[in-house]
């Protein structure tokens, strides 16, 4: 068994079924949370999965980092929307040569890391995971759960597969966790975008389920041409995404059970949505490539304008 220490920054949908998955397999896990840490103190996490239910009655929950022991790895499993608070939440818990393991959705998020914490390494995994929080600290995790993990560099060199990456996956792996391991973070980025802008931005403007916009002719169109504008963009920066990975993506979603997305999720919810993340930085970085990305443009201006109203009724 490792010795490396995890600290999961937002214990949620995502980090809380994770971070389970690794202390139930025998590591040192660390959870942050936020409005679920009396619960979770007093009678830790349940996860219902379709891999088998479990309960961790006792978890080393805090509700501060300043409490936290600095860890070997600190995933970073908050929205995005969130983000903003990373300067106060990270440097007192990673460890000098550590690492910071993203696990959010989005691009550019590795570059505000690599402004706030020095001499770590940061390392994303995209997660292809349907997993929601339906209660205090009560996790419900609905299919899959690969990740898929890559090396940041400054400029976003592909750096092959790193030890780190290595050890990482190692510890994933033994908790039962689906590792994937990319030579090319940015790439691996633009892939997983491919699937989120057009079902997170679709569902959240058409108020549409995964299989609802795949039943229908026009919105079946639209994700199409959405998904191969993504492309477009991740070929301004050199990266190739095939078609035969965009038509993979819409059989995937064809076969996969009906899904409110994450974003609709919280819009629903009346949360901010990973809106920037998601569109703004993707288009952004298009844009200083020399490409604009009209459709998702055009998608991004709707986001804008519904998030604005949905937090104004909030
Ligand atoms: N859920 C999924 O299946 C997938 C999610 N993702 C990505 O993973 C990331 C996380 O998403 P997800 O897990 O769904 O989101 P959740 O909202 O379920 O989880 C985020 C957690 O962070 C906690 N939090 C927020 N602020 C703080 C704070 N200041 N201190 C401590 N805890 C805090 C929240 O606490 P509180 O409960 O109080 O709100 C919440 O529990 C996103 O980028 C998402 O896009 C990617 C693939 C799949
Ligand atoms: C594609 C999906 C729904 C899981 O398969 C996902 O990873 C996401 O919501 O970001």
């Amino acid at each position: 068994m490792c010795d490396r220490k995890y600290a999961i920054l937002g214990t949620g949908a995502l980090g809380g079924f994770y971070g389970a998955k690794l202390q139930k397999a025998g590591l040192d896990v660390h959870f942050l949370l936020r409005s679920d840490y009396e619960h979770v103190s007093q009678y830790g996490l349940l996860i219902e999965s379709k891999e088998g239910d479990f309960t961790l009655s006792q978890v080393n929950a805090y509700q501060y980092v300043e409490k936290m022991p600095q860890c070997d790895v600190v995933v970073v499993a908050l929205k995005t929307t969130q983000n903003y608070l990373l300067p106060e939440l990270l440097p007192p818990i990673v460890k000098d040569g550590g690492v910071v393991l993203v696990l959010q959705n989005g691009l550019g998020i590795e570059e505000e890391i690599a402004q706030i914490v020095g001499n770590v390494s940061i390392i994303s995994g995209l997660c292809f995971l349907c997993s929601n929080k339906v209660g205090q600290g009560h996790i419900r995790h609905l299919d899959y759960g690969l990740i898929t993990l890559g090396e940041y560099v400054p400029g976003y060199h592909s750096v092959g597969i790193t030890d780190r990456m290595q050890q990482i996956a190692d510890d994933f792996s033994s908790a039962g966790i689906a590792i994937e391991l990319a030579e090319d973070l940015l790439l691996a980025r633009w892939k997983k975008l491919v699937w989120n802008i057009p079902y997170n931005g679709l569902s959240v403007i058409l108020n549409a389920t995964t299989d609802e916009l795949m039943a229908d002719v026009y919105t079946c169109r639209l994700v199409e041409q959405l998904m191969f504008e993504v492309a477009a963009g991740a070929n301004s920066y050199g990266r190739n995404i095939p078609d035969s990975f965009i038509q993979k993506m819409l059989d995937y979603t064809l076969k996969m059970k009906p899904y409110r997305t994450s974003m609709k999720i919280d819009y629903d919810a009346c949360r901010p949505l990973e809106v920037e993340a998601i569109f703004g930085n993707p288009l952004r970085k298009a844009r200083a490539a020399g490409i604009n990305l009209l459709q998702i443009s055009c998608i991004y201006d709707q986001l804008k304008f519904l998030d604005t109203k949905n937090q104004r009724q909030y």
